[in-house]
């Protein structure tokens, strides 16, 4: 018999009680006074924020109707939309335009990516602020809370201040904790200078323009400069705070950094002042599109992406080799010019250095005899110097010598020291310069060749290393082209390195 499990019963949604005609959707966020909630009208369908302000006592009935009244007497393009109030027994329902997202979450966003956000993007949403402070400074008010949180990025993608809770007439002096003035992050230092450690403040038009100062810098640093958990931390961070240092260690400099240092100077007289910000038009012009700034910072940008391409087709070749096994590249630089290590696999006792192995061919030659040979490529500069390390591992399970076998021995040049047993016979290298003037190759000569062997021990390995030195000269470099590349076959007579019974020097 099988029994019928009970369904499971839906979680219950925690539903925000909103008033008559609109719906709760959901929440939006929770400030230190109200909450915010998404709503929508019935019958019309319309959707709104609509934020619940809580009264417990007359002085908070009428903190909210100085919120409310502020709002809605100072609507402009750059202020989130008023759209009506309705009173309820214990709380205010303020409804709101509704924004698609805060300047906090967008800043928070480009945190978390690890990147900076674009100054183009800066300037549009720094303007529109500073059109909604300098609207509201231009009516004797202050805004007294300007921080990324206040700022609605509205549906319509414009910048818009919401919370007009900060909001005060010129001179108005508020005389409560710090929850009830602004944030102290964006506290200007005077603030703090002032009021003393009760934190007390007196909103200011300067104020106003440190914070958006502080914002700015935010924006175009991507992290807050204020730190701190505590009041007592961040008023000493604000005290200690330096522009012109956060500048040099950010490299941030020219009109840029005037613009800053204007904004965040620790006198608020020597401030500048919204309205002279938008006279000025100097926002525009230091952050505005195709400015300097803008034009260093697409050419950064390009010149990472490259960075970026190189990297990706290291990865590609990276990829591929461990697919293979045959060569393992050891470095990368992607900014410079890469001269890859590879470790040769077949046969297992040599690593051929700033080479690349094109192909590899194991066999018998004409004569019967085994042979490996394998064709490389390398880069050579334009003083037609190569170095090739070749190195022998694990000489210890090895008897015998070792002969680099010449595919075609008739070149003079390749007399090959025979000392310390070891033999390399000849070496060959058939040249083939890359690149695309074929000429290169009909000019390249050998013009010396120096082969260092050393024994070493490493990790209780005897390693032989060859050093070869090539020279190669009386090839043409085209204009321009600071290294072509070589191709050159080693070979190595496999019966003779299998059979000899000639022992290897012990170190
Ligand atoms: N009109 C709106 N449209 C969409 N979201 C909104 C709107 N107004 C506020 N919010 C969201 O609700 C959150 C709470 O807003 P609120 O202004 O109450 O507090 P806050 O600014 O976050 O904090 P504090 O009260 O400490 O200043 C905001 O962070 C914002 O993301």
């Amino acid at each position: 018999m099988t029994t019928v499990k009970p369904k499971p019963k839906a979680k219950k949604r925690f539903e925000v009680k909103v008033p008559e005609p609109y719906k709760f959707i959901k929440t939006l966020g929770q400030g230190r006074f109200g909450s915010v909630h998404e709503v929508s009208k019935t019958p019309s369908d319309e959707y709104f924020a609509m934020k619940i302000l809580p009264f417990t006592s007359e002085s908070d009935f009428e903190k909210n109707e100085h919120e409310i009244l502020k709002l809605s007497k100072n609507q402009h393009r750059n202020v989130v939309g008023f759209v009506e109030v309705i009173e309820g027994d214990a709380a205010h329902y303020v409804v709101l335009e509704l924004c698609s997202h805060s300047l906090h979450d967008e800043l928070f966003e480009n945190q978390k990516l690890g990147g900076k956000m674009d100054v183009v993007r800066v300037y549009r949403v720094m303007r529109d602020v500073l059109d909604g402070i300098a609207f509201l400074h231009s009516r004797g008010a202050i805004y007294g809370d300007l921080k990324g949180s206040n700022v609605l990025i509205g549906k319509d993608g414009i910048a818009k201040l919401g919370d007009f809770g900060g909001v005060v007439g010129t001179g108005t002096m508020k005389t409560s904790n710090s929850a009830e003035c602004g944030t102290m992050q964006f506290w200007a230092p005077e603030f703090f200078k002032l009021a003393g450690k009760t934190a007390s403040q007196i909103g200011s038009f300067a104020g106003d323009m440190w914070a958006f100062g502080q914002l700015l810098l935010e924006m175009l640093t991507s992290r807050s400069w204020i730190v701190g958990g505590s009041s007592v931390e961040i008023e000493k961070s604000v005290l200690g705070f330096d522009i012109g240092e956060i500048c040099s260690k950010e490299g941030i400099v020219g009109e840029v950094q005037i613009l800053l240092s204007l904004l965040l100077s620790k006198s608020p007289s020597q401030r500048i002042s919204s309205a002279k910000l938008v006279r000025t038009n100097r926002l525009q012009s230091v952050l505005g599109p195709e400015t300097p700034l803008s034009r260093f910072l697409t050419q950064e940008l390009e010149s990472l992406e490259n960075t970026l391409s190189a990297a990706q087709e290291e990865i590609r070749r990276l990829k591929d080799a461990v697919v293979t096994q045959r060569v393992v590249p050891r470095s990368l630089h992607p900014t410079t010019s890469v001269m890859p290590s590879f470790v040769f696999t077949d046969p297992s006792h040599f690593r051929v250095n700033n080479t690349e192995i094109i192909r590899t061919d194991v066999g018998k030659d004409k004569d019967g005899d085994s042979r490996w040979s394998s064709v490389f490529r390398t880069d050579v500069f334009a003083n037609g110097v190569i170095s090739v390390e070749i190195t022998l591992l694990s000489l210890d399970d090895i008897d015998g010598d070792l002969r680099f076998g010449l595919m075609d021995s008739n070149n003079p040049l390749l007399e090959i020291d025979k000392t310390l047993g070891l033999s390399v016979e000849s070496l060959h290298f058939s040249f083939l310069i890359f690149s695309d003037s074929v000429s290169l190759c009909q000019c390249a000569q050998i013009c010396s060749l120096n082969i260092v062997q050393e024994q070493q021990k490493r990790q209780n390995q005897h390693i032989t290393l060859i050093q070869i030195d090539l020279k190669i000269s009386n090839f043409i470099v085209r204009q321009g082209t600071s290294a072509c590349q070589i191709n050159f076959k080693l070979g190595v007579d496999l019966d003779l390195y299998r059979q000899s019974d000639q022992r290897l020097p012990k170190l």
